[in-house]
């Protein structure tokens, strides 16, 4: 059903000792949204993903997936999930065919119907002569395309994606962003984490920023040119986070590297 909301953070705050991460976070995610969550390093996007995926514990506010408090002590709604994390652990040992029909056997799969799903993904990602060889002899792409999948074999409701293109070529971006576009269409909605702003610009149907603890921006990218100076997102990031020393940062950098 569009327009159900299916994600809401009420006042969210998380600290890690001093470090106060999360100031108050509130936040409302209706059924098939491509969210781009943007900030600065260390700004605090990994560690909303990771609370509302039940990873974190020990914040303080309501987040509420599907209607139901996630801490309401029923894990059912992680099924409903799909997560690429920034850095992940897979078992290097295995074959994408083993890593792939274990996952999908987690999530209560049929084995054949997995396997099949996995082989086609692998094959329409442009991997699927690799699906039988072991995942340590993968490149950087070939990876993260696995990452990918394994995310969506089991159909989830909502994807949160923590820079899911690093290491695709530019066609495999491509792919990927129809994939992402279609997957909204269904219904499906998408939290995307990501530094490369071009993309955050293009895919997003609303750009949250966090910065500082709070949010400080959230629109859709035209909303977001019409509340600051008009430019790329880049530069409304820039300007938002208060950032221009890029340059004298550059040559103080250069500066210090030659020194010997
Ligand atoms: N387990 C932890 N223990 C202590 N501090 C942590 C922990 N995890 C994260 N932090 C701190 O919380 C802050 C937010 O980190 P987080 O990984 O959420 O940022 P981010 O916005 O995802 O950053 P990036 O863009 O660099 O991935 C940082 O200051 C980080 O040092």
């Amino acid at each position: 059903m569009i327009g159900e909301e299916i994600l809401t953070i009420s006042n969210l705050q998380k600290s890690y000792g001093t470090n106060d991460v999360l100031q108050g976070i509130d936040l409302h995610v209706t059924r098939g949204e491509i969210i781009g969550y943007i900030g600065p390093n260390g700004a605090g996007k990994s560690t909303t993903v990771k609370i509302i995926l039940g990873i974190e514990e020990g914040y303080t506010g309501e987040v509420k997936l599907f209607g139901r408090d996630i801490a309401d002590g029923n894990i059912e709604y992680k099924r409903k999930i799909g997560y690429v994390p920034e850095i992940a652990e897979v078992y290097d040992n295995l074959t994408a065919h083993e890593y792939l029909t274990f996952i999908g056997e987690l999530y209560g799969m049929d084995f054949d119907l997995v396997d099949y799903k996995a082989k086609r993904l692998m094959e329409l990602f442009g991997v699927g002569e690799v699906y039988y060889s072991r995942i340590s002899s993968y490149s950087k792409g070939m990876r993260q395309k696995l990452l990918i999948i394994s995310s969506l074999l089991h159909n989830p409701e909502i994807l949160f994606l923590d820079e899911p293109i690093n290491g695709l070529d530019a066609n495999s971006v491509m792919i990927f962003k129809e994939i992402l576009a279609n997957l909204a269409e269904q219904g499906k909605t998408i939290f995307y984490s990501s530094h490369i702003m071009d993309v955050v610009e293009k895919i997003s149907s609303r750009i949250i920023l966090l910065n500082g603890g709070k949010i400080v921006a959230d629109g859709t990218f035209a909303d977001l040119q019409n509340q600051n100076k008009e430019g790329t997102l880049e530069e409304i990031f820039n300007q938002l986070t208060g950032f221009n020393e890029h340059k004298e940062i550059g040559e103080r950098f250069v500066t210090i590297v030659q020194e010997v």
